[in-house]
């Protein structure tokens, strides 16, 4: 009969495979009975953060082991910043991901060889440290790493004794490193304090823990189902978009997520809780007759007409400037340009609205509020936004970016098929 290590390697999830090769009794055991199996491509990295003073010695053992074992092996460095705020583990896992992505080959699948006291161990460290559902669900057997990478865990389901059970029995040399036995890492003091208490009361302890969180994460799965299904269902045309009609549809323990998904899906940061709230409320006007808008972290959700739009803020202030319109303008947050003439007819400055501009449009016999000419033209705030104005030397408004001109303007546009262009970006 085979035995379990040999039995949760049944699947190999891609053709090539790269095995996170620490050195230590789990990864050796990983690579030693993948190297046995042999169903694709196989190769061992190894990351030396330079922490130990004995981490050369180490890099070798890796390197000789794994050709031993007939599998190629790369060394790589990973640089960890001293005094990194999210404490010396998590600074290390952080910079080992992302020299191990840059070192993958195309396509290739990273496994790694976290077993289920580790998984125990994870859900107990989250716990302590707030977790929501997601969080408690555990490391997944497959999942993409922040990095790019897609992992694979197939020993999750296996206790550390399983590993320990192989290793004897094949014989296997591994290194201990001391930073595993040094109880100021949280880590560390569950593995060692913690759970064997837990298991000298409760014998099925880590076991438990693992199934309550393998249940969550399959729980999280339909969540996070169910949250695409309905973000699918309230966005808009512009992937900005979300319609407020469908959204307050949806019931409101859904609004939440689904509106978490849409911020990140556009690539902003997580949201403060209160803002969400709001949000799920249909982000409520202020005042009667104006927009609603939340900012956080360089970031704005607006509602206008129905919808939720959100983007980076961009900078879309200027300092006024003369223009005769025979080279294109460029500001910083787009470019101005005159086709089909050569040149303004009369001097203007080139400057950003202030609010309360009036203009006379063609075939107008008064002066209207710009403000009212670009919503009854029915322009997004975020597209108003940063709008270039065209001002005559008599301060006499002629243009709003591309949208609209002065009767005089216009007339002289129009006696010689010009026009002017607003790019913005
Ligand atoms: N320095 C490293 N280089 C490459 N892969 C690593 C390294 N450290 C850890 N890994 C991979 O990440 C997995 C989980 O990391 P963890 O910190 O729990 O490792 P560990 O306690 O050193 O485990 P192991 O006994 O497998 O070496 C390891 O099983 C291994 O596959």
């Amino acid at each position: 009969m085979d035995c379990p290590v040999t039995q949760a390697l049944a699947e190999w999830p891609a053709d090539t495979l790269a095995v996170g090769f620490s050195g230590g009794l789990d990864s050796s055991v990983l690579l030693h009975a993948l190297a046995r199996q042999r169903r694709g491509g196989l190769l061992a990295l190894h990351v030396d953060h330079g922490l130990q003073t004995a981490s050369r010695d180490w890099a070798r053992h890796c390197l000789d082991t794994a050709r031993h074992w007939g599998v190629d092996c790369r060394n790589l460095h990973a640089e960890i910043a001293s005094g990194d705020p999210r404490g010396l583990e998590a600074a290390a896992r952080e910079a080992r991901y992302q020299a191990l992505a840059a070192a993958l080959p195309p396509g290739a699948w990273l496994a790694l060889a976290h077993h289920r006291d580790d998984q125990a161990e994870t859900v107990l460290l989250r716990l302590l440290r707030r977790a929501g559902a997601r969080g408690l669900g555990g490391m997944r057997e497959t999942s993409d790493s922040a990095s790019g990478l897609r992992l694979w865990r197939p020993f999750l389901g296996l206790p550390r004794a399983a590993l320990v059970d192989y290793a004897q029995r094949h014989g296997l040399a591994f290194i201990e490193d001391p930073m595993n036995a040094d109880g100021r890492f949280d880590r560390v003091y569950l593995r060692h304090q913690v759970l064997p208490a837990l298991a000298r009361r409760w014998p099925q302890a880590a076991e438990a823990l693992a199934s309550s969180a393998a249940l969550l994460a399959a729980e999280d799965e339909r969540r996070q189902a169910a949250v695409q299904d309905a973000l699918a269902r309230c966005r808009g045309l512009d992937p900005a978009c979300l319609l407020l009609g469908p959204l307050m549809d949806e019931s409101e323990p859904l609004r939440r997520p689904l509106i978490e998904a849409w911020c990140q899906q556009q690539g902003a940061p997580a949201l403060p809780g209160a803002l969400v709230e709001r949000l799920a409320r249909g982000l409520p006007r202020r005042e009667p007759r104006g927009f609603a808008s939340l900012v956080w972290q360089g970031w704005r959700i607006e509602r206008y007409r129905g919808a939720l739009h959100i983007e980076a803020e961009r900078p879309t202030g200027f300092v006024a400037r003369p223009w005769d319109g025979r080279a294109s303008l460029q500001l910083g947050h787009g470019r101005l340009a005159l086709i089909g003439a050569e040149a303004l007819p009369w001097p203007v400055s080139v400057a950003p609205r202030r609010g309360g501009e009036q203009m006379r449009l063609p075939g107008r016999a008064h002066r209207h509020a710009l403000k009212d000419c670009l919503q009854s033209l029915g322009l997004p705030p975020w597209e108003r936004r940063g709008l270039p104005l065209l001002l005559g030397a008599d301060a006499e408004l002629d243009a709003a970016g591309d949208l609209l001109y002065s009767a005089r303007f216009e007339d002289w546009l129009n006696e010689r098929g010009a026009r002017l262009r607003w790019i913005p970006g």
